[in-house]
């Protein structure tokens, strides 16, 4: 289906899209895209092909620092890249990720670092990842007027315990992972994000729930999906079997440097076109 002004996909431009707007997608029915974003240039990009959430995911340790991990990023890390994703985009709603580290010890912590995320970048909401063990925070968040977004399943910055990138809500567990949504819902998150979780329990959390669950190798029947966006343009080496490539990045990248350097080399660049007098 292609979207109309009344979407939130490709909706109006120049308003933000608002936690409201969100609700009221769930209430239609109607599926959306998230894609992360870390950079003013991209963020335009996305912004103007009508993408209504970004996220300056905490994936900017691993795709932006080269870490192989995403833990070792702070709060002081993330915010110039949250800054340049708001200054690039008009009509997205901007989410930033709470790093490791930068939440779990404490409400007052959560608080700490989201205000930080919202006044000195301009973020319009946060992300955190777990569910009843970090209801507190979620809550400290919510009564201080901060959209919450919930992050359930392959929660990566929880890797150690999990002994690698792995599906998660299999079997008994689901239980688990279905209470937790619930809690998130309940303690005001206005989205949860299914990372890595079998379609069935996805699909079960997404009608227990009447806030929106966003799906990330979780199986359709979510109301949104979100992939980072080296993954779907195809620059990242070995990405997850959740990641649909569509487009081919790394090689289009690799042919124009390659086609730069020879002409360098040549001599054939530049000519007078690209040159003063
Ligand atoms: N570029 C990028 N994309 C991501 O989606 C992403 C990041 N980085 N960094 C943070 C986390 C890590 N993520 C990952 C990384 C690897 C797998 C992965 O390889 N999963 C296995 C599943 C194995 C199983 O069956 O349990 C796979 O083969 O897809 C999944 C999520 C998702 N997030
Ligand atoms: C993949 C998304 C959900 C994320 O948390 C990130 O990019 O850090
Ligand atoms: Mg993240």
């Amino acid at each position: 289906m292609s979207s109309s002004p009344t979407m939130l996909y490709g909706g109006k431009a120049g308003k933000r899209v608002t936690v409201r707007d969100i609700s009221a997608a769930k209430e239609r029915g109607e599926r959306w895209p998230m894609v992360t974003a870390y950079d003013a240039m991209t963020a335009r990009v996305f912004d103007e092909a009508g993408i209504p959430v970004m996220l300056v995911g905490d994936s900017a340790a691993m795709v932006v620092y080269g870490y192989d991990s995403t833990l070792p990023v702070s709060v002081d890390d993330l915010i110039p890249l949250t800054a340049a994703v708001v200054r690039g985009s008009s009509r997205a709603m901007v989410v930033a990720d709470l790093p490791f580290g930068s939440y779990q010890s404490s409400p007052q912590q959560a608080l700490e670092s989201a205000a930080r995320f919202m006044k000195e970048a301009g973020a319009h909401a946060v992300k955190l990842e777990g569910g009843r063990r970090v209801l507190p925070q979620v809550e400290a968040l919510v009564s201080a007027g901060i959209p919450v977004m919930g992050h359930l399943g392959l929660t990566p910055q929880s890797v150690n315990v999990f002994g690698g990138y792995r599906v998660q809500g299999r079997g008994q567990s689901g239980d688990e992972l279905m209470a937790d949504a619930k809690a998130l819902e309940h303690a005001g998150a206005f989205a949860v994000v299914l990372e890595c979780v079998p379609t069935e329990l996805a699909e079960r959390v997404t009608s227990a729930l009447s806030v929106p669950t966003i799906g990330i190798g979780a199986g359709p029947a979510c109301d949104a999906q979100v992939l980072v966006w080296q993954d779907l343009m195809g620059l990242t080496p070995q990405p997850a079997k959740f990641v649909k490539k569509y487009f081919d990045l790394a090689t289009e990248m690799d042919h124009a440097v390659r086609a730069f350097a020879d002409e360098v080399v040549s001599g054939a660049f530049p000519t007078p076109e690209h040159s003063y007098r």
